[in-house]
């Protein structure tokens, strides 16, 4: 303990414990964020079915329909730890069990938990529905896949990365910074769609060379989820940033730049 340290313990010994929690609050915000960022790269290697032990199409072996129940079980799980949690309601009520600054990363460790616990427990369905021979192509739809991954990442940089996954609020807790009001936004992609993010998921998951049943039910409950969450956020958008976000969507589309809003 240097001799400041111990001046500031001995006038106030909250001080120290304050500081200890903020010290362990940021430790515990690096370790969401690692345990997000394993599960995102794992996510990769098992849709575009690279890499990785256990993919979109290899597991036990499971009669179809025991699988397509399994399989929409684990992904209504995601949706809805998914969605609720992101809900300024839950949020509200949440953060009086939980401390505000450690409230976005227990968010994305619950998201990416629930996450692993899909890939490790998905069932392959594995009746091909589409088979792209043409290599050229193939390779096109490979490297779209890739492209709507990278168009994910970039996103997340663009509107806040640090942010959205919690780092920004801990670090801020840490160092003793009142914490901004969010921002309404709409820097580089934001300008042409709305929901960028959402649009390279969409991408990654549909473009595949070979598509296999699992990955078929995977994309199309994954594609109704996103545009169920973009209901809902817009939902909160609106609320948070009225006006601004009503004429954000009047004059920038959803998902596809070059069409008018819906
Ligand atoms: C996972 S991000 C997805 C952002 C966007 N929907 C997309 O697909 O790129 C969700 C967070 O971004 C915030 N957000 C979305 N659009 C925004 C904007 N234009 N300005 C500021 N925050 C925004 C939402 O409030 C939410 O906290």
């Amino acid at each position: 303990m240097t001799q400041l340290d111990h001046q500031i313990h001995s006038i106030n010994p909250e001080a120290a414990g304050s500081r200890l929690f903020k010290l362990i609050a940021f430790l515990y915000g690096i370790a969401a964020y690692l345990v997000f960022f394993v599960t995102i790269v794992y996510a990769i290697g098992f849709v575009m079915g690279l890499v990785v032990p256990k993919t979109i199409d290899t597991g036990a072996n499971t009669p179809a329909t025991e699988a397509v129940i399994i399989n929409l079980l684990l992904m209504t799980l995601f949706a809805v730890q998914h969605s609720v949690m992101a809900r300024r309601g839950f949020k509200a009520w949440w953060t009086q069990l939980i401390p505000k600054p450690v409230e976005r990363s227990t968010y994305v460790l619950f998201a990416s938990l629930s996450l692993l616990l899909l890939f490790w427990q998905w069932r392959p369905l594995p009746t091909v529905i589409w088979n792209v021979a043409n290599p050229d192509l193939a390779v096109t739809l490979i490297t779209l896949s890739l492209a709507g991954w990278v168009l994910v990442f970039t996103s997340t940089f663009i509107i806040n990365h640090f942010e959205l996954f919690g780092l920004h609020q801990v670090t801020n807790h840490l160092v003793g910074k009142q914490a901004a009001p969010p921002r309404f936004r709409t820097p580089l992609l934001y300008k042409f769609v709305r929901h960028p993010i959402y649009l390279g998921f969409i991408i990654a998951f549909w473009a595949a060379p070979t598509m296999t049943a699992g990955h078929l039910l995977f994309a199309a409950v994954t594609t109704a989820y996103i545009f169920v969450g973009i209901a809902l956020e817009e939902h909160d958008l609106v609320d948070l940033f009225g006006d601004e976000y009503r004429q954000y969507k009047q004059r920038v589309s959803m998902l596809i730049p070059w069409r008018r809003s819906v």
